[in-house]
């Protein structure tokens, strides 16, 4: 049986690429850093999917087993996997690096059969090939050669709401998830992987759209649901002028997408942003604005979703208003529980608005300026209260 070893198991480890390579039929097994998540895994050796949809589905998912991240066990499994994934968030990824330098060293010394196939399957541009760039500043040149060989390292976007679990889960194991999913992988085919993986030989596009018209437009819906004192994103796509809000935002995207990609049309774009809008209301998933704003210096920063946009609709000479405004209420985030929202406010305070706009979003000209000015007036409505 084919074995497989994923980093990360939170919500999308196992409420979606865990659960897609079980169904593949892969021996399964999670690392992670949180003691009591993998003792009651490895205990249990089973969880629930709920999948909520206009259908609520509950999946069993049998037969996992899991270890603590860096142990020998976690080493010997990143030794002999046949696939490696990660859904650990993006800065999490020198630890994963650490544990597969390791590991691929000892499978090179071993001789072991087989190619391995490693894809991190997080929110971010090209997740896959930072965590071969980590691999790779641990090896020596006699590992380099071993993984040029034998270690297919493939870019993903991956794409599956997985919001808060209150309401629908009852096990400590369980994870609530849209019904919805798509899992985009850059490369030809790989025998025997999952059946829900499409495969594309260009994923820019793809990890463009995604990140703009869902991570984008969900974080815009949820920097100005914050301003207005809303705390779910379903209350959000309710308010009519949040819903504009996020509508704008998307045309401005697509336009800039379709500019940028010619296989990209912009009834096309259309639609997909329309139906991300309708994932967004599901009436059946209670997420969280704090969720999907979490990590706001991340979502700010050159190439992300809102300053990506941002230069695409710019460079196709597109209004770009909403996403300057997305920006500006994205630098209005506070949150006492986020430490990068601590210290975006922290900056903000220190350093000044143009400070951290030229540092964090690495903007210039009359893009700086218009995201200046979006700042300073919301802040002006939000003393007279928005
Ligand atoms: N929640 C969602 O709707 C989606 C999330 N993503 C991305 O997936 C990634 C994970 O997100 P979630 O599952 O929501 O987060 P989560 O917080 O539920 O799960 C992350 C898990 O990774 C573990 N972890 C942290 N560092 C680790 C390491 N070095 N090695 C092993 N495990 C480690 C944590 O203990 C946690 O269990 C993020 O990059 C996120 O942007 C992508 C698509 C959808
Ligand atoms: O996981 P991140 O990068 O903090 O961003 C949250 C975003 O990711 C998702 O959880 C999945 O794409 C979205 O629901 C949300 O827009």
């Amino acid at each position: 049986m084919k074995r497989a070893l994923h980093f990360g198991a939170g919500n999308i480890g196992r409420g979606f690429i865990g659960w897609l390579l079980k169904q593949a039929g892969f021996e399964v097994t999670f690392a992670d850093v949180v003691p009591d998540l993998v003792s009651e895994i490895a205990e249990k050796r089973s969880y629930r999917v709920i999948e909520l949809g206009e259908h609520k589905r509950v999946v069993p998912v049998d037969g996992v087993d899991a270890c603590l991240l860096g142990t020998e066990r976690c080493v010997e499994l990143a030794a002999s996997s046949d696939w490696i994934t990660t859904a650990v968030g993006v800065r999490h990824l020198g630890g994963v690096a650490e544990v597969l330098a390791e590991g691929f060293r000892r499978r090179m010394q071993a001789r072991l059969d087989g190619d391995v196939i490693v894809i991190a399957c997080e929110n971010a541009v090209r997740a896959t090939s930072e965590l071969r760039r980590q691999v790779y500043a641990r090896a020596d040149e006699s590992l380099a050669a071993f993984l040029n060989e034998r270690v297919r390292f493939l870019d993903a976007a991956v794409d599956r709401i997985a919001p808060h679990r209150e309401g629908h889960a009852e096990e400590v194991l369980d994870c609530v998830v849209e019904s919805y999913y798509e899992w985009v992988v850059e490369g030809s085919p790989v025998p025997g992987a999952p059946d829900g993986i499409t495969w594309v030989a260009d994923l820019g596009p793809y990890l463009e759209r995604k990140l703009y018209l869902v991570n984008g437009a969900h974080a815009a819906a949820a920097y100005l649901a914050h301003l207005r004192g809303i705390a779910t994103i379903g209350e959000a796509l309710a308010d009519p002028f949040i819903r504009a809000h996020v509508e704008r935002f998307q045309c401005e995207a697509a336009g800039g997408l379709a500019h940028r990609h010619a296989g990209f049309a912009l009834a096309d774009l259309a639609a997909y942003a329309e139906k991300v809008r309708v994932r967004f209301a599901n009436p059946y998933v209670i997420d969280h604005v704090a969720r999907v704003g979490r990590d706001p210096l991340r979502k700010l920063a050159p190439g992300e979703r809102l300053v990506g946009p941002l230069m695409a609709a710019a460079a196709a000479g597109l209004d770009t208003s909403a996403i300057q405004e997305a920006v500006a209420s994205a630098l209005l985030y506070s949150d006492a529980s986020d430490a990068a929202a601590v210290e975006l406010q922290r900056r903000l305070k220190a350093e000044g608005v143009e400070q951290v706009v030229r540092e964090v979003c690495g903007l210039e000209g009359q893009l700086f300026e218009g995201v200046i000015d979006a700042y300073r007036a919301l802040k002006n409505r939000l003393r007279e209260s928005i």
